[in-house]
């Protein structure tokens, strides 16, 4: 639970709020802020999307920008620097980076679903500069180090 505030920016006046598509819904699902009209991706082109809203977090949270799986895998629209950060003193619009690995061009609506958020906790750490880590079974193998199956 938590309240997110939402503020739209000029000119958006029709989209509605980012919401959750059924009540278990992980994201709540983010359009496209469009007001001149759709962008037609070719592929290989990259766009920074207004979805339209300014965001106000709940304290020790984060918004995190995923891809929906239906944009991603029927028609190519990645999100590079998926999962998305919005911080929690963000004040600004919220954006999607859109990239298409698609091979015809296709166009994306002003409403458009393009993507989902999550809200998500965030804990923040104290700092300190040690000589020796714990040992552990593990120790330094990774990056298949446990090997395929
Ligand atoms: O998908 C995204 C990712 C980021 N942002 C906004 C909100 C976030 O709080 C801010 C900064 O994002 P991030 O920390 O990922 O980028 P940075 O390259 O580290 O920029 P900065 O130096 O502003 O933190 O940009 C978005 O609107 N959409
Ligand atoms: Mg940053």
């Amino acid at each position: 639970m938590g309240e997110v505030k939402f503020k739209r920016v000029d000119g958006n006046t029709d989209l509605p709020l980012p919401t959750y598509a059924t009540a278990g819904a992980a994201g709540m699902d983010m359009r496209a802020f469009l007001p001149d009209g759709p962008v037609t991706f070719e592929h290989g082109q990259l766009e920074l999307i207004s979805t339209g809203f300014c965001v106000e977090l709940p304290e020790g949270t984060e918004m995190q920008i995923r891809p929906r799986s239906g944009l991603a895998l029927k028609h190519g629209f990645i999100i590079p620097n998926s999962p998305g950060t919005v911080d929690e003193d963000y004040r600004g619009t919220v954006k999607i980076g859109l990239y298409y690995l698609g091979k015809e061009p296709f166009a994306i609506n002003h409403g458009d679903r393009i993507a989902q958020a999550v809200i998500a906790d965030v804990r923040h750490c104290t700092t300190v500069e040690v000589e020796e880590l714990s040992e552990t079974r593990r120790g330094e193998g990774g990056f298949g180090s446990t090997g395929r199956s």
